[in-house]
């Protein structure tokens, strides 16, 4: 398994990562997933508590802003690495990687311009954290993070809504179950009235994560002491107590330096007739090591769900990409070759819809097996056919003149008219049938998957396909002509009398039923062949001769993406990448010796 400290490396890898993608704990972005999986220590505590104090003494170096205010308003993200001794200590900010700092005053400098380049000069606070990595032989392998202090009151220029902003900034982070919690509370004051107490004790009722830090022991009243605290009477923790002694604002004044405030704290435990016997566990430089530690230990235990996490991700992340698509290509050949793979996947489909595998062809089958017979039985042929309408048909038709063999006028005019009764029910088919088409072309489009991130060529698609449904749906209607031929006329002789009229009646009602049922088999294969048969082989035929005919600057114009999904897309793959390098730190950490 991997050496102490190479752990905590991996994690200030991962995390710095994880910044630069817009990942950070605290934020309400919707990526925080991965860096809420690394365990990390957040600092915490009320104004003047002595926060700044502990953080520069864990460092040995003098390199916070000071002033009076809320002075912290961006989450500082600070990792120490330890180098061999007597190497230069330096530091290096994240969002300036190409410059080391050896002066730790420019540092401080730097941290003040960064807050403000984020947060303006409104005051305000922002939870985009700050990357400060510190390079230095006097430092343990750890990760610092420092929140803004917790206030009461808004001081001048802060707007009064900061007060509820910083708790919840800070509570965003300490709610999280893998955040250590450094809680800073003053020995001058009561531990009851504590904000880093109260805080910590809401979200970490059970104390196991969180760690009291007892400062300021050197400023208790005369005669008093905080064994109470320190030895877990007054507020029990999972984890021993720390009182520190930090540097006197006299001192900090002075320009006492930090090694020797170290030493002289170091002094204060060792020969103080109240702590002595807890000397060996006092000190910011005990706390420092404790906390390494304990970050190593709990991160070595979340190593094995943070990789589970990190593949899950990984799989969730490379399924969004596979269904996103591939970002468009730059050359007009592989543009057209992707529209035409959108289109063939449009085809695809709605094939599917007419010959099975998805729902909806079966309604073309309605249209034949119910509406049209329906239509062609209930054809007003009794009316058109009685006995009257025949006498004044046939007597219109052939005026007074006796007609040698058969009334052939007649015949003809009753059989036209009764032919035109069958228009109607032809006519209702083709435009059900094609109406039955245009809704499949609309579901298809919709089911097209790879059609989803192309609206332009979606609306292109269903307008080609419409345009060639309604031309398949003319020319059928052009092609269908006079069903039925002449019958043949009988020669029934019975001139003028009622048994004539009605034995022609007879005669052409039977020749319409004989077209009628004709009709019942014609039509549905009429409309077949001319409409579902045309669809389904030649849809997008002209479609794609025009295609062929476009540029490239037309077919960019085809394929052009949603924003919002080009966005998405990016943000995935970068994600993607992150978690992909992720994996292989925590997979070089592991197999490391
Ligand atoms: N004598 C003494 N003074 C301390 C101790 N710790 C902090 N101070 C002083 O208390 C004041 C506040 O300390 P900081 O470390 O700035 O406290 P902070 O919590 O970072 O304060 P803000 O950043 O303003 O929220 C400074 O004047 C420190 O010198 C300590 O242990 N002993």
């Amino acid at each position: 398994m991997a050496t102490m400290g190479s752990l905590i490396g991996l994690v200030n890898r991962i995390q710095r990562a994880c910044t630069v993608l817009g990942d950070y704990g605290g934020g309400d972005n919707a990526f925080s997933s991965l860096w809420e999986a690394l365990p990390s220590v957040a600092v915490v505590g009320g104004q003047s508590s002595g926060k700044s104090s502990v953080l520069e003494s864990i460092v040995g170096r003098d390199f916070l802003p000071r002033g009076s205010g809320i002075v912290t308003r961006r989450p500082l993200v600070l990792q120490l690495h330890k180098t061999d001794e007597g190497s230069q200590e330096y530091a290096e900010f994240l969002h300036l990687p190409k410059r080391r700092f050896t002066d730790f005053g420019a540092v401080r400098h730097e941290i003040q311009e960064e807050t403000d380049r984020i947060t303006g000069k409104t005051k305000q606070i922002s939870p985009v954290p700050i990357h400060l990595s510190i390079y230095s032989p006097n430092v343990v392998n750890l990760t610092l993070i420092d929140l803004p202090g917790l206030t009461k009151v808004a001081v001048e220029g802060q707007p009064e809504s900061i007060v509820q902003d910083i708790e919840t900034m800070v509570r965003s982070y300490v709610e999280k179950p893998n955040c250590i919690i450094l809680a800073i509370s003053p020995a001058n004051q009561d531990i009851a009235t504590s904000d880093a107490i109260k805080l910590a004790r809401e979200v970490d009722p059970s104390g196991e994560r969180t760690f009291g830090v007892l400062t300021k022991l050197d400023l208790m009243d005369k005669g008093t002491n905080a064994l109470d605290v320190l030895e877990g009477r007054s507020y029990r923790l999972q984890h021993p107590w720390v009182g520190i002694v930090n540097r006197s604002q006299s001192d900090i004044n002075k320009n006492v330096d930090m090694i020797v405030a170290r030493r002289k704290e170091h002094d204060y435990f060792a020969t103080s007739p109240d702590y002595g016997h807890l000397a060996s566990k006092m000190g910011s430089e005990y706390l420092a090591k404790l906390l390494s530690q304990h970050l190593e230990s709990v991160i070595r235990a979340r190593i094995p769900s943070i990789t589970s996490l990190i593949n899950k991700s990984i799989d969730e992340l490379e399924s969004e990409m596979d269904h996103l698509g591939r970002p468009i290509a730059l050359d007009a050949g592989a543009q057209l070759y992707t529209v035409l793979e959108v289109c063939r996947a449009f085809e695809r489909i709605f094939k599917e819809h007419l010959d099975g595998g998805r729902p909806g062809g079966d309604r073309v089958y309605g249209v034949f097996d119910n509406q049209l017979p329906a239509a062609l039985r209930k054809l007003p042929f009794d009316r058109h056919l009685s006995l009257q309408n025949v006498k004044r048909v046939v007597s219109e038709a052939d005026g007074y003149q006796p007609h040698l063999i058969a009334p052939e006028q007649g015949y003809r005019r009753l059989i036209e008219g009764a032919l035109n009764y069958f228009r109607g029910p032809a006519e209702a088919s083709v435009d059900a049938v094609h109406f039955v088409l245009k809704e499949l072309v609309r579901k298809s489009i919709a089911e097209t998957q790879e059609l989803k991130r192309f609206p332009t060529l979606q609306a292109d698609i269903a307008a080609a396909a419409n345009e060639a449904l309604e031309r398949f749906r003319d020319e059928e209607v052009d092609k269908e002509g006079n069903p039925g031929g002449n019958p043949q006329a009988t020669a029934a002789m019975d001139r003028y009398g009622e048994g004539h009229f009605r034995r022609i009646g007879s005669n052409v009602f039977s020749y319409i039923g004989m077209v009628s049922d004709t009709l019942k088999n014609t039509i549905p294969k009429a409309v077949v062949y001319c409409q579902v048969r045309e669809a389904k082989q030649s849809l997008l035929s002209r479609f794609y001769t025009q295609l062929g005919k476009k540029e490239g600057k037309q077919l960019l114009q085809m394929l052009d993406e949603d924003p919002a999904l080009m966005e998405r897309r990016r943000q995935s793959a970068k994600r993607l990448e992150l978690y992909k390098a992720a994996r292989d730190e925590i997979d070089s950490v592991s197999w490391a010796q």
